[in-house]
C-alpha cells in the first residue's frame, strides 16, 4: 500500500508551482522529451493555464491525456481538445489516446478521481486490473456519469503506474473521504486499487 504526502487547502498556483518544480527537475535530469500524463475533468485546467505561466521549454515536455471522451476533439467534452488549446501554442505536444498506441514510461501521473472512486476513466464498474495485459481500453461507464455521459478511451492501471511519480489534485470533503478509506485500504475502488500498486512516491493536493 502507498502512502501519500497530503498537502491540504493548495490554491491552483500552489499545484502550479509544485509541477514547475518537478517538471524542471524531470528535464534538468535528461536530455530528452519529458513524457507526463494528465487528467481530464473540470480541475486541472485552470492548473495547467498558471503551469504555462512559468518559464520552461515547453517544447520538451510530451503531454497524454490520462483517459478521454469518446467525441470529436472540438466537442466541450473533449478532453484532449482542451489539452491542445492549453499546451500546444506553448510549444508542447498533446499525444492522441488511441488503442494502437504504445504507452511510454511517464515521468509524472497526474490524476483526478470522482466521488465513485474513479480515476482516468476507469469507473468501478470497468473492474480495473493491476494485471491488465492492455495500456489502453475503450470503455462504457455504468452508470454513464451524467456530466459526461460518453464512452471512454483510458489508460489503464499498469500504465498509470508505470510512473516516477503519482500527483491527486482532489477537491471536496467527500472525495477527501474516499480517497483517505482509498489509502487505508479500506475499499477496492479503482483509485484503491492504483494505490495499492503505488511503489513511486503518491502527492495529493486537496
Ligand atoms: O475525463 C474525466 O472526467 C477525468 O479524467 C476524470 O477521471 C476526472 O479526473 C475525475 O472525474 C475528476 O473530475 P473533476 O476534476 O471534474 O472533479
Amino acid at each position: 500500500m502507498a502512502d501519500a504526502t497530503i498537502i491540504e487547502n493548495a490554491t491552483d498556483g500552489d499545484i502550479a508551482d509544485w509541477l514547475a518544480q518537478r517538471l524542471g527537475e524531470a528535464f534538468a535530469a535528461t536530455e530528452g522529451p519529458v513524457t507526463i500524463t494528465v487528467p481530464g475533468g473540470s480541475t486541472p485546467f485552470p492548473i495547467i493555464e498558471q503551469l504555462l505561466t512559468r518559464d520552461l521549454d515547453w517544447s520538451r515536455l510530451v503531454v497524454w491525456p490520462g483517459d478521454d471522451r469518446i467525441v470529436p476533439e472540438d466537442h466541450e467534452a473533449s478532453n484532449t481538445g482542451k489539452l491542445r488549446k492549453l499546451f500546444e501554442p506553448a510549444g508542447a505536444e498533446v499525444v492522441t489516446l488511441t488503442i494502437m498506441e504504445q504507452v511510454p514510461h511517464f515521468d509524472l501521473a497526474w490524476l483526478g478521481m470522482g466521488a465513485d472512486g474513479h480515476i482516468a476513466s476507469l469507473f468501478p464498474n470497468t473492474d480495473p486490473k493491476l494485471d491488465e495485459p492492455r495500456s489502453i481500453l475503450r470503455l462504457t461507464p455504468d452508470p454513464l456519469p451524467p456530466e459526461a455521459p460518453f464512452d471512454r478511451i483510458s489508460l489503464t492501471l499498469p500504465s498509470l503506474l508505470a510512473s516516477d511519480q503519482i500527483l491527486f489534485v482532489i477537491r471536496g470533503s467527500d472525495k477527501r473521504t474516499v480517497f483517505d478509506q482509498a489509502l487505508a485500504g479500506k475499499s477496492d475502488l479503482p483509485v484503491a486499487r492504483l494505490l495499492a500498486g503505488a511503489k513511486q512516491p503518491v502527492t495529493c493536493f486537496t
